[in-house]
């Protein structure tokens, strides 16, 4: 998954998102430089304190004013190290919100495929913990990472003008830190990479523990999912203490050298001195000048360390933000002239991306009248579900052509052709808000509010959703995360009720009554004949009673359609089709809709909601 790119070539990526707020981050590096060189100046004047009290006959008022000065660059730096902060902390926090926002605006538009091969979790980190810590690289590590490197060059050359000789063996204390920082950097990365990794996948086990919470409970897998957690979590912790161990080690080289050649640097200093050759004030303003760049080469592990961390975050950004969204709107998009939603599939193939090999669905060719209703039948695993998703564009066709109205679905434009199709599948996603926001989620925009809610009462109506009346705020009641608080078939018919509210011209609907039982199934489908008698609908059947109303039916065998008729026709005519009939499932799988129905009227709003 990851790929191998340089650290300037990573880094450079983030300029666009930068490049409005360079100018705050430049006067922040620039506030910070000055910091350093204020910090730098110290030393000097302090050698003119030293030189001035030790030299006989020195005046009183030059170390008095030399000490005023020292103070009043303490403060300078001070102030210029508050100053950088102020630039940058709400410039970097800008870029942090809008980095996430473009995040989840491409993950919006990324295709299904895409989001079956990524966890949710991986996806998570990068957009919550990886952008979080890039904000804190902007606006710290960054800045001091040039401003550090900067302070140290130009320490360096001042310690030059001092003492050649002392200057020398600090620079030579340098050698083995650059030769160790090298090794560092690649060990770092890897290790930096794979721990913002794991705790993606962490983030993933979480999120599907908390989504799957019921199934662990009923099946009392709870303590092998905390051992699962605690395994992986344990690994990130050996990743963590892998990572930390590397910074250690440098941390300790960087620090130790330079406090060596402190040491070798203060015999030669005290030889020189005794000497002659260097003033007891330069002796002091070189260590002086020393301590100063110590703090930056110090901490040069860690600002070295964050800078690989945010490459890695970068890289991370950008696998996601560089997979392309396949399913787009041509470039002249077209649209039938008259809509009537006559629905064919010309010699369909479609094979899954991580299966290109083995096609789901093999060279189907189906003609669905305008306002007809074609029930899809076949044992399971035979590939309904994926020639439904087919219609919205969730996935592309491999081979062969989609139309609506002669016009293939990848001529319309995208946006257009999810008005022209409603889905609803047997596995409801409901969204954190109340019922009236799911079910009018995809509603015809601009609609007159009084319009609208004629719609959404109709909806519920055909949709048999009357509970939504009886739940403590009536459709206003908030389902909570993923409608949790309602039953299976309850969540069922809000979904049905969305893709109604859609007011589709092709209406997909897999196997989304199977948590209903058959009255209430058969009274939806009295309403839907009804109110869609225009609206020509693909729905996928698992019982009898729904193949029944359908106008005719294909039936599927490994992906190809061996047969299309009248349901009476395939009963009396194909053997398969009377096997398949006979194995869907007669009875009622779930009879809680009708129960919860008749109770609802009658029970509190604690019981309802939870
Ligand atoms: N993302 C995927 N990648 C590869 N294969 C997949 C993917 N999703 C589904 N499949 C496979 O596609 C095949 C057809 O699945 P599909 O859901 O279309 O069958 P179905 O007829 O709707 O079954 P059911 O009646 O049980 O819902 C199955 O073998 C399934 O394992």
């Amino acid at each position: 998954m990851a790929k191998q790119t340089s650290f300037f070539s990573s880094i450079s990526r983030l300029y666009p998102h930068v490049r409005p707020i360079l100018p705050r981050l430049v006067m922040g590096l620039l506030s910070a430089l000055l910091a350093s060189v204020v910090a730098l100046t110290i030393p000097q004047v302090l050698r003119v304190l030293v030189n001035e009290s030790l030299r006989p006959g020195g005046s009183a008022d030059a170390v008095w004013t030399a000490s005023l000065v020292i103070l009043g660059l303490g403060v300078t730096e001070a102030g210029l190290v508050a100053l950088r902060r102020q630039f940058v902390i709400n410039p970097a926090t800008t870029v942090e919100t809008r980095m996430r926002v473009s995040l989840y605006d491409h993950l919006q538009d990324l295709t299904v495929s895409f989001h079956d091969r990524w966890g949710s979790g991986q996806l998570l980190s990068r957009a919550m913990t990886d952008l979080n810590f890039l904000r804190r690289w902007m606006a710290f590590g960054a800045i001091m990472l040039v401003v550090t490197t900067l302070t140290v060059v130009i320490g360096v050359v001042v310690m030059f003008t001092m003492s050649w000789q002392l200057a020398l063996i600090f620079l030579a204390a340098a050698v083995p830190i650059m030769v160790y920082g090298f090794r560092f950097r690649t060990r770092f990365s890897k290790v930096a990479r794979r721990s913002q990794d794991q705790a993606g996948d962490l983030a993933t086990t979480v999120e599907e523990s908390v989504h799957g919470i019921r199934v662990l409970k009923a099946f009392g897998r709870s303590r092998e999912a905390l051992e699962n957690f605690n395994g992986q979590a344990e690994e990130l912790r050996r990743t963590e203490i892998v990572k930390a161990k590397h910074l250690a080690t440098f941390s300790l080289v960087v620090t130790l050298l330079p406090e060596l050649a402190l040491g070798a640097g203060l015999v030669v200093g005290v030889l020189l001195a005794s000497t002659g050759e260097l003033s007891i004030g330069a002796l002091v303003a070189f260590f002086a000048t020393a301590a100063v760049i110590a703090t930056p080469v110090e901490f040069s592990g860690l600002l070295l360390a964050m800078a690989l961390n945010a490459k890695s975050v970068l890289d991370r950004h950008f696998e996601v933000m560089d997979s392309v969204n396949t399913i787009t709107s041509p470039a002249q998009p077209r649209r039938p002239a008259e809509l009537k939603g006559a629905l064919s599939f010309n010699s369909v193939t479609f094979a899954y991306e991580d299966a290109p090999d083995k096609p789901i669905v093999k060279g189907i060719s189906l003609a669905v009248e305008p306002g007809e209703t074609m029930a899809l039948v076949g044992i399971t695993g035979s590939g309904k579900s994926a020639l439904l998703q087919l219609v919205p564009r969730l996935y592309d066709v491999t081979e062969g052509a989609i139309t609506i109205d002669g016009v293939d679905l990848r001529e319309f434009s995208v946006e257009e052709l999810r008005t022209v199709v409603a889905v609803a599948f047997e596995d409801t996603t409901l969204f954190s808000s109340s019922v009236r926001e799911n079910v009018m989620l995809g509603a015809p925009a601009g609609l007159p509010a009084e319009e609208r809610e004629a719609s959404f009462e109709q909806t519920l109506d055909v949709a048999q959703a009357h509970f939504a009346y009886s739940l403590p705020d009536g459709p206003d009641t908030l389902i909570g995360e993923e409608g949790l608080s309602l039953s299976g078939g309850q969540r069922q018919r809000i979904a049905l009720a969305r893709a109604i509210a859609a007011r589709p011209r092709v209406l997909v609907l897999d196997d989304p009554l199977s948590a209903l039982d058959v009255h209430t199934e058969e009274r939806i489908e009295t309403r839907l004949r009804e109110v869609l008698a225009d609206t020509t609908t693909l729905i996928v059947a698992h019982r009898p009673s729904t193949v029944a109303m359908a106008d005719r039916v294909a039936l599927l065998e490994g992906g190809r359609i061996t047969a299309v008729g009248t349901h009476t026709e395939l009963l009396a005519a194909n053997r398969h089709y009377r096997h398949v009939i006979a194995s869907l499932d007669p009875e009622p799988r779930d009879l809680d809709s009708d129960l919860l129905d008749s109770e609802l009227s009658g029970l509190g709003a604690e019981e309802v909601s939870r």
